[in-house]
């Protein structure tokens, strides 16, 4: 399925805000024309329609999830089918096994992923991605000190992989995973792409 960048109606959209980058987020769904709610308590995920975990440090944010009781609400959030995203650290924590993280995350994709994978050398880099389901061709990726998905387990699937096969995008069912940070450009094909990945509750399992 391909999907325009107006294709959705305004909808509320949680960015999961204990630490990192969810004010980019907040402000490319406003632009956007959707409205954007910084999450801090658990509670506040009842009246969304979906849900960005940001990029930033996934230890910190590990920590942040257990010590604000949020693991619990994340994970029934995820299996409630409603769309939910994990860009860089954020798809650290949705993975279901990470090379080392020293606290549980979410861990709700079958994907195995590589903190930190790209080296000191190449801190960040741009490369031009195609993305399965995505129109208007290529998106330009930026990856920060970027995880890589090394595994990529059913009824996960790779949607995206750099020029040299490693994969930086997966998906399953209402289930969104990207390496790079799609809120740091002006392209809003990816966010608008995630409002339309919502799947019946029990689906992402
Ligand atoms: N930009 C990012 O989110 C970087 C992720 C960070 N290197 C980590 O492992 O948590």
């Amino acid at each position: 399925m391909t999907v325009s960048p107006r294709s959705s109606a305004p909808r509320t959209v949680g960015v999961l805000a204990l630490q990192g980058d969810f004010r980019e987020h907040r402000e490319m769904l406003e632009g956007m024309g959707h409205r954007a709610i910084e999450v801090r308590k658990p509670a506040q995920l009842e009246g969304l329609d979906a849900l960005i975990i940001p990029g930033g440090e996934s230890t910190t944010i590990a920590r942040l999830i257990l010590s604000n009781g949020f693991q619990e609400p994340l994970r029934a959030f995820c299996a409630s089918g409603r769309p939910t995203w994990g860009t860089c650290a954020g798809a650290i924590l949705l993975a279901k096994e990470v090379d080392r993280l020293d606290r549980p995350g979410i861990e709700t994709m079958h994907i195995r992923v590589r903190r930190n994978a790209f080296g000191r050398q190449v801190d960040s880099f741009e490369e031009d991605l195609a993305i399965e389901g995505l129109e208007g061709g290529p998106f330009r990726a930026v990856f920060i000190r970027a995880p890589v998905i090394e595994r990529v387990d059913p009824p996960a699937r790779a949607i995206a992989r750099l020029a040299d096969g490693t994969v930086v995008a997966a998906r399953q069912g209402n289930l969104l995973a990207t390496s790079f940070h799609p809120e740091l450009t002006h392209d809003t094909r990816l966010h608008a792409y995630f409002l339309t990945i919502g799947a019946p509750p029990g689906a992402a399992k």
